[in-house]
């Protein structure tokens, strides 16, 4: 998968296909609210298992009921790529079984 970084263009155009994510300087993100901490906790869980698969790896904050996700590629210089996008593509298919909205 290109490594190669995307114009913001580009970017918030691919982020019309990923709900409640954003483009906030040179990082996507995206913020989940869980109908309980233990349900954040197995959400984090999860994306961690993800992120293990890909080889991409956001940073990751857990909150009382929240689960916040923050990226770009490093070895793009920071800025983001094909490989953010399908992380954020796994998660938003992954997160609605765990009651995150
Ligand atoms: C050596 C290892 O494959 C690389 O450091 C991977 C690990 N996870 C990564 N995660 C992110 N967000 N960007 C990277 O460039 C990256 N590179």
């Amino acid at each position: 998968m290109s490594a190669e970084p995307l114009s913001k263009t580009e970017t918030e155009h691919r982020l019309e296909s990923l709900p409640g994510w954003a483009l906030e300087g040179d990082r996507i993100t995206r913020t989940y609210r869980l109908p309980s901490h233990f349900a954040a906790a197995a959400l984090t869980v999860h994306i961690a298992q993800i992120q293990e698969e890909l080889n991409h790896h956001s940073d990751l904050t857990l909150g009382y009921n929240t689960v916040a996700l923050s990226v770009h590629t490093h070895d793009a210089g920071g800025k983001v790529t094909e490989k953010d996008l399908e992380l954020a593509t796994r998660v938003t298919a992954a997160a609605p079984a765990h009651g995150a909205e």
